[in-house]
């Protein structure tokens, strides 16, 4: 399928033309219910083709931030822009976006291609272009040969096949996605995944992908936006947001699962004396953070090794699983604080372990990073 555009005509509405487009720019988006602030100012442009995943926990303002560029919920503050055109007023069929959902919203009594081809009827696309643009968006998702039958009659993975191919066949500037996997069962999320990319390559269009699922989001997007309490914490490429997490919160949702206040005691090249969590330690690595300042330690589970003896952090194992390879578990570290560690041979409940983390991989926020 060919990458399409779209223009607004003198009268306000969308039409489709053939020229390159699909680049959304969204300026201070704000939505409020009441005085709640779902969405706290949004600032983020995508390009033209872009695979955007908006990442973030339950809450965060993901949906509202779809809802709002999809038209389905009005704006309370910003502008939303399509090449370089306001299109805050349009209602969401003027937009002429594909939109797939968790609920693959599908008319059950029409058959799958009547359900495809719903948007390019409404489209008042002529019976001829719109059974061969039919076919090519079944072909796509390899769909084909259902296409007599009833949604009834397909599998939850199929039905969501069905509802991208209903969402791309009007060749959308903007392919809009709402948690679409989140029906399926585990081997079905990881083969359509590789599908959703696929079709996003083969037809070049735009799209935001939102996800609380941060392997969905890592395997699938060209850049990851992470959101918490309303607002953008960080942008970046999957490499980014894995390695160099930015902020607290996106480090939470990265998997940075322990979090250990402390403090500066020393430092010089190379080598920072730490006091957290009860212990002093030595990383050795440098840090730009002056003596004595406060700050937060976050490190992921593997970064977290037990060892019996040694520099690190004093700890007492609550419990531990073996977890193929090695063994996974949790400690309480004075304060009462949760260390969560990797340990290469059993540890027991109740023993005192040294946890060492990995210099390289713990990240050091000031303390007033929040
Ligand atoms: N119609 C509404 N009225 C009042 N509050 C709302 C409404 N819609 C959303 N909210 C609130 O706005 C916040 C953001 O909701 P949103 O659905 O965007 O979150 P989300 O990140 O998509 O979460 P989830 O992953 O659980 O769907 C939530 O606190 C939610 O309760």
């Amino acid at each position: 399928m060919n990458a399409h555009s779209t223009a607004v005509k003198p009268s306000g509405r969308l039409a489709t033309s053939q020229a390159g487009s699909g680049r959304l720019e969204l300026r201070g988006l704000r939505r409020s219910f009441g005085s709640y602030h779902a969405l706290a100012g949004i600032d983020l442009t995508v390009e033209k083709g872009e695979f955007i995943a908006l990442l973030g926990p339950s809450g965060c303002g993901k949906s509202t931030a779809l809802n709002c560029i999809a038209g389905l919920l009005p704006l309370t503050g910003g502008e939303i822009r399509l090449d370089d055109r306001r299109i805050n007023e349009l209602q969401p069929e003027e937009r002429g976006f594909g939109m797939v959902f968790q609920s693959y919203a599908l008319f059950p009594h029409m058959t799958i291609r009547k359900n495809v081809g719903f948007g390019l009827t409404m489209q008042g696309v002529a019976k001829a272009e719109a059974e061969k643009r039919i076919d090519r968006a079944l072909d796509l998702v390899r769909l084909r040969e259902q296409g007599d039958k009833l949604p009834g009659q397909l599998s939850g993975g199929q039905q969501q096949r069905v509802a991208i191919a209903r969402a791309i066949v009007i060749r959308p500037p903007l392919v809009l996605m709402d948690e679409p996997l989140s029906n399926l069962d585990a081997k079905l999320r990881l083969e359509m995944r590789a599908e959703i990319r696929a079709i996003h390559d083969a037809i070049g269009s735009t799209t935001i992908y939102v996800t609380h699922d941060q392997d969905e989001a890592l395997s699938l997007a060209d850049r990851i936006v992470v959101m918490s309490g309303g607002v953008i914490r960080q942008t970046g490429t999957p490499e980014d947001l894995y390695e160099r997490p930015n902020h607290l919160d996106v480090a939470d949702f990265m998997g940075f699962r322990t979090r250990i206040e402390g403090r500066v005691a020393d430092h010089g090249v190379g080598r920072t004396t730490i006091e957290a969590g009860g212990s002093r330690f030595v990383l050795h690595r440098s840090t730009e953070l002056a003596q004595g300042a406060d700050i937060v330690l976050s490190i992921r589970p593997e970064d977290l090794v037990a060892e019996r003896s040694g520099d690190g952090l004093r700890a007492v194992v609550r419990s531990s699983e073996y977890r193929g390879r090695a063994y996974f578990g949790v400690a309480v570290l004075p304060g009462d604080a949760l260390a969560y560690f990797r340990s290469d041979t059993p540890v027991a409940n109740g023993e005192t372990i040294v946890l060492s983390p990995d210099p390289q991989r713990t990240l050091i926020f000031a303390g007033d990073a929040r």
